[in-house]
């Protein structure tokens, strides 16, 4: 199955909405649990029983996994494993980018075959250009996995960068779009290189018509986007839009059943 295919399916059966699992050290507080890797652990697993099997994709963040080295990555592992073996669809939030050659091997970590890392996507940055991250690109394309690109970010700052104007009139995000539009062009139901977008850009003032791929949307929640900023922003159908929420649900741990009557709650709001 290509991973357009599978995001379809997971929709059909679930619905859009993303959920992160950010083990925050305030939300290993929260929850009684001690900051080290085994408070690390009983976290994620909570979260992933909570969360597998009830929506599209889980979205574990890889930096809270890395702050506790390689037991922590030890634990983003298992994560993975038993998110996969739900049948949840698993977005790896690592937000890698890299000159091409080194590229490579990211791609392989987060998006080959037999790797450990490797969920069913990947975030990635593309601040180093479009074309570094063809590695990635390639090797999603051939394992039936995806890449998230970031274009606008949720975060205040990501403006500085994204919304510089170019020599050819057009912004930083309209070039990523453009390139991204261009990989996906023809692939149905939707291609394998997705965008995020946050839901907290005010306006867009990008153009996504020709865009056919997945669209992540964070800063739903907790960031202060709303069900309402998304219809603004990409249309009252939403069409392939994924918005993402990790704290505002996570702060109901880490009871299992409010985790899963906050996802419920969400789910019904989109
Ligand atoms: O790529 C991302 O996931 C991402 C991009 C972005 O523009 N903004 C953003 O908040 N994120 C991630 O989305 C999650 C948002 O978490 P909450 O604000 O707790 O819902 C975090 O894991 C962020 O790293």
């Amino acid at each position: 199955m290509t991973f357009g295919e599978k995001l379809a399916k997971a929709v059909a059966a679930h619905g859009p909405l993303c959920v992160g699992i950010d083990p925050h050290p305030s939300l290993l507080d929260a929850w009684g649990l001690s900051r080290t890797a085994e408070g690390l652990e009983r976290f994620a697993l909570t979260a992933v029983e909570a969360f597998g099997g009830k929506v599209s994709v889980v979205k574990p963040q890889a930096a809270f996994f890395e702050t506790y080295g390689s037991r922590g990555v030890a634990v983003l592992e298992r994560v993975i494993a038993e998110l996969r073996d739900s049948g949840t669809l698993v977005l790896v939030d690592a937000k890698r980018g890299d000159i091409g050659s080194t590229m490579a091997a990211y791609a392989q970590a987060y998006l080959g075959d037999g790797s450990p890392l490797a969920g069913d996507a990947v975030t990635l940055s593309p601040f180093l250009g479009f074309g570094s991250l063809q590695p990635a690109l390639d090797t999603a394309r051939e394992t039936g996995r995806g890449v998230f690109v970031l274009a606008l970010t949720s975060n205040p700052e990501g403006a500085q960068v994204q919304r510089v104007v170019a020599p050819d009139g057009r912004t930083v995000a309209q070039t990523i779009i453009d390139f991204a539009a261009a990989r996906n062009s023809g692939i149905s139901p939707c291609g394998d290189v997705g965008l995020v977008v946050g839901a907290t850009i005010g306006e867009t003032d990008v153009d996504l018509s020709r865009f056919n791929g997945p669209i992540l949307a964070p800063g739903f929640g907790a960031q202060g986007g709303s069900v309402a900023d998304l219809k603004r922003l990409f249309g009252p159908d939403m069409r392939n839009v994924f918005p993402t929420s990790s704290r505002d649900v996570l702060k109901h741990g880490p009871d299992v059943s409010s985790l899963v009557s906050a996802v419920r709650r969400v789910q019904q709001s989109l």
